[in-house]
């Protein structure tokens, strides 16, 4: 188990990050990064601390961390949980990539090796040395967008979505490019493929592999920086510390060592992984368990907001702090059912009902934007009625006014400065949008989620009750005989 010291010199190596016109000396220190780096490495001790009860004993005997756990039954998705829950609570849900996601996925590889053939072995090795070194991995499995009614060989350049240039007696090397890597930048490895389904013809995009962040060859270019000019964590308290930056991932020439490769020019393999084994359950369960905790988080804010201003007094907000409760029981609700619901697969893992876990992502990009919009309504103006910074409370010239005229019957100025510039921050600032655009789409576009919802509900039984309904009555024999 890593502490966070440790995870914060495990990212100064050369990675190559080029932003705002400059290529990022240490993600440890820039502005860009540094908020993140922090509160990553605060997970890490937090983990590492026996009293978070977040480490287990591996099944060949070393110590873990619980979010690589392969969950062998109900009560260890539980287990499982808590301790994932533990993590998300301490990112307020506000980190959608933090390291336990991508584990949530490498453990559902780990645990059905036989779907990777050939390569099964590197996908054992590669999960045993993640989880017994703590790295933080993450993904890229979805290719840039340039054409998308087009097949990846169909694109107008060979190179647009990763692909293999030449395959040697070593390994492979890869050119092209994949979006969107979410805390790629201060990760330690990243899982590459492709996840959107692959037609004939594409073979050379059908592949896996994993490769350190600083490997020559590999370039990130993320998004601008949401810390970035925010002087104080007072005034953007989720800007400033959860901002885990999104780059746009390119491969020029990068070479990957057979023991790092999962799939290789292999459709069915490349789809397999994520549907056959139950990585795309574990690292989806993962996911919602986050989201829980993002949604108590953003209830307890518009409760609070409310208390605060008196509006909690009126019927109709009681109304609107009602269906707040019922959006966010409603995601607990169907985590727990699919945790209840699990089943045991043949090689021993349990895998959360299908069902449950994919109905409520399938609305997920509805119930989040359902929960902003009703926090939009219950502030008012009153994100916007602030003072610019936290200077005007302090500058002996405007900090009267301040105080005289932003305030609460029954909380001072700054508690109350403090409580709107955390909403604002999750309903207004570049940070909230685009926590709305992460929700709608980390997990592909809203037709593709309802997509999983619509595979994998399971329609045997409502079609078995429609049709003895419908088997219980006929036509009237008296009619059928006239016939
Ligand atoms: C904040 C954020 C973080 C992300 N992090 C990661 C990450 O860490 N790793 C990673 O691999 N990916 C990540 N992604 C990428 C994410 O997986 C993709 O955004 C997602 O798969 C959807 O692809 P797209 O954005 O290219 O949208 P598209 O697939 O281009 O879809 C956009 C819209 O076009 C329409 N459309 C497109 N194709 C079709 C079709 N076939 N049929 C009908 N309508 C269609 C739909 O209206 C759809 O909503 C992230 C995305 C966001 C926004």
């Amino acid at each position: 188990m890593r502490n966070g010291k440790q995870y914060l010199d495990s990212l100064k190596d050369n990675r190559c990050i080029y932003i705002n016109g400059e290529k990022v000396d240490d993600v440890t220190t820039h502005p860009a990064f540094r908020g993140i780096t922090q509160s990553f490495a605060t997970l890490y001790d937090l983990a590492a601390d026996p009293a978070n009860d977040m480490i287990y004993t591996t099944e060949d005997g070393t110590t873990a961390n619980k979010v690589f756990m392969i969950p062998r039954c109900r009560e260890e998705l539980a287990i499982r949980r808590r301790a994932i829950t533990k993590w998300a609570e301490a990112t307020c849900g506000f980190a959608g990539r933090s390291p336990d996601h991508v584990a949530a996925f490498l453990a559902g590889f780990a645990s059905s090796p036989e779907v990777f053939g050939e390569y099964k072995q590197n996908v054992l090795d590669f999960y045993q040395y993640a989880r017994d070194e703590d790295l933080f991995v993450t993904y890229v499995i979805i290719p840039p967008q340039v054409d998308r009614s087009k097949a990846a060989h169909e694109q107008e350049e060979k190179y647009l979505p990763v692909g293999v240039l030449e395959e040697r007696k070593d390994g492979i090397v890869v050119r092209g490019s994949q979006m969107l890597g979410t805390s790629t930048a201060v990760s330690n490895y990243l899982f590459v493929s492709c996840i959107t389904p692959l037609r004939p013809g594409d073979e050379d995009y059908a592949i896996s592999f994993v490769l350190p962040i600083d490997t020559p060859g590999l370039k990130l270019y993320p998004r601008p920086a949401y810390a970035t000019g925010k002087e104080s964590t007072f005034d953007y308290p989720l800007s400033t510390q959860f901002d885990e930056s999104d780059s746009l991932v390119v491969f020029n020439d990068v070479f990957i060592p057979w023991k790092h490769v999962f799939t290789y020019k292999n459709i069915e393999a490349t789809r397999a992984q994520f549907h056959e084994t139950p990585a795309h359950l574990l690292g989806n369960n993962q996911a919602q368990i986050r989201l829980c905790t993002k949604l108590k988080f953003t209830i307890g804010v518009a409760r609070k907001i409310t208390a605060m201003g008196g509006t909690d007094k009126f019927p109709q907000v009681q109304e609107r702090l009602g269906e707040l409760a019922s959006l966010a029981a409603t995601v607990e609700g169907m985590l727990l059912a699919s945790e209840y619901e699990c089943t045991v697969d043949k090689n021993g893992t349990a895998r959360p009902n299908a069902r449950f876990l994919y109905g409520i992502v399938g609305m997920q990009d509805q119930i989040y934007a359902g929960v902003i919009k009703i926090l939009r309504e219950l502030v008012g103006g009153g994100v916007l009625q602030l003072p610019s910074s936290y200077h005007e409370m302090v500058n002996p010239e405007t900090k009267d006014d301040i105080r005289q005229y932003i305030r609460a019957s029954s909380v001072d100025s700054e508690a109350r400065i403090q409580l709107y510039r955390l909403a604002w921050d999750i309903i207004g600032s570049e940070f909230a949008g685009r926590h709305q655009q992460y929700e709608m789409f980390y997990n592909g576009a809203p037709f593709v989620v309802r997509g999983h919802a619509y595979r994998n509900y399971g329609y045997h039984e409502p079609l078995e009750i429609v049709d003895r309904f419908l088997g219980s009555y006929t036509l009237p024999k008296a009619l059928l005989k006239e016939e």
